[in-house]
């Protein structure tokens, strides 16, 4: 995979190469979502993509249609109850990936052996022809005799192979653009970390010799680059309401009560991120990626989920962010260009970290997450705010109490 993911990471630096030519301040978090998008079809799905400089490719048009979930209960009730309106209303995206996805099965069968190694070869190598594979592992009722995992011999049908693609798309798009621009933001508004992080990787890379990806190997061995991510992410989670399990069975929780059959829980990511006896001693408000040397409990950071049902894309999301990283502080800085654009006289002279520095709009949490959702709905970003803030004081008491109970469930 990493000659793909090069490919994409290539062409995003030609992208920042244009931008840095203008020397005026920029959204990166829009280079971000083309990126990861790119990066996901290419790597994952097989297909050589170019939405980073082709923004009407119909593959990226289409899924970030699938994203924008109102444009899409519209068409559906319009195509529904009014069926003269389908001549008029095109395809709806999920269904045109759909399509898509098994065009691409159809034609990498054809193709037969390639030496391209993606998702979807890994998909296809443990295909079936059977429509349906009857294992009871599709059975939401608990069973006592079941495996948790699925045995290794399990193959995947061709539906099972079509519905994966799409939910690759869906889950890493978005999340791995977020996650970017999140640490962009870090790095803007921590100038000392981020010069840290500098050379951090310099003392990895020779600048002379290493143009491309680094080895697996290599960046595995970068521990302050993998610490200052998680970090990032402790402090900012993407997916703050995705993490969640329903009871299988009754349980009692001490000064809690009893939790009945099927109750859906809901895991308080932001209780448990800033928790300080999860964190401390160092503020769990300050950004410290050093407090991920000290051995924390395995559940105290979980921006991927956890248990059988954790984030399988967890590896290649990091292995992304950290690829694109290196290649970018290698070159840039990034700069906060929120009082410096204001400034006639420039900030770029005031930001010399290093030879060929730049001004970047930092999509922080601002731009990431509650203008997103305030865009699809008609609830104020500032009104958003306020409300997750009452939820984590709401939820901090309560959910300390649940966390023994989560272990038990994931
Ligand atoms: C920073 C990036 C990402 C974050 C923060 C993230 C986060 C998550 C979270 C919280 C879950 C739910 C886990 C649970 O309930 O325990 C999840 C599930 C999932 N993620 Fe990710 N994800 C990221 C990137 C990706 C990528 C790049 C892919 C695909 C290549 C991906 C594919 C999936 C899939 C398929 C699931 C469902 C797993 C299942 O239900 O068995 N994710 N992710």
């Amino acid at each position: 995979m990493a000659p793909l993911m090069n490919r994409t990471i290539g062409i995003f630096m030609e992208k920042l190469a244009e931008q840095h030519r203008h020397k005026q301040p920029f959204d990166i978090y829009a280079l971000f979502k083309r990126f990861t998008m790119d990066t996901i079809w290419s790597c994952g799905l097989g297909l050589d993509t170019d939405m980073q400089n082709n923004l009407n490719d119909p593959y990226l048009v289409q899924s970030q249609r699938v994203l924008f979930r109102y444009d899409n209960a519209i068409r559906y009730w319009l195509r529904y109850y009014l069926p003269i309106t389908q001549r008029f209303i095109s395809d709806d995206p999920v269904t045109w990936i759909h399509k898509q996805a098994e065009h691409l099965i159809k034609k990498r069968a054809e193709l037969g052996d390639t030496n391209r190694m993606d998702l979807l070869k890994l998909m296809l190598e443990s295909a079936t022809d059977d429509d349906f594979i009857d294992d009871g592992l599709g059975s939401v009722v608990a069973n006592a005799d079941m495996d948790i995992e699925a045995p290794l011999v399990r193959q995947l049908t061709q539906h099972e192979i079509v519905a994966n693609i799409y939910l690759f798309m869906v889950a890493g798009y978005e999340t791995t653009s977020a996650a970017l621009a999140y640490i962009t933001y870090v790095l803007a508004t921590h100038p000392n970390e981020q010069r840290k992080l500098q050379e951090h990787i310099d003392a990895h890379f020779d600048h002379n010799v290493d143009q491309d990806m680094l080895s697996y190997e290599l960046i595995s061995k970068m521990e302050y680059l993998d610490m200052f991510i998680r970090e990032t992410l402790r402090m900012y989670p993407i997916t703050e309401s995705v993490i969640n399990r329903q009871s299988s069975e009754e349980f009692h929780i001490e000064n809690v009560g009893t939790i009945p059959v099927g109750t859906i829980i809901l895991a308080d990511i932001y209780t448990l991120h800033f928790n300080s006896d999860l964190w401390g001693p160092v503020d769990p408000h300050t950004f410290y990626p050093e407090r991920f040397a000290t051995k924390r409990h395995p559940l105290a950071w979980i921006p991927f989920g956890a248990g059988p049902r954790t984030c399988v894309g967890m590896r290649f999301a990091l292995m992304e962010i950290k690829e694109l990283l290196v290649r970018l502080l290698k070159v840039y800085s990034i700069v906060d260009c929120g009082e410096s654009t204001q400034n006639k006289n420039g900030g770029v002279e005031h930001f010399d970290i290093q030879n060929n520095h730049i001004i970047l709009n930092p999509a922080g949490p601002k731009n990431c997450l509650y203008d997103a959702i305030s865009a699809q709905t008609n609830i104020s970003s500032n009104e958003l705010r306020q409300r997750a803030a009452n939820h984590m004081r709401h939820n901090a008491d309560y959910y300390l109490k649940m966390m023994p109970a989560y272990e038990i469930l994931v």
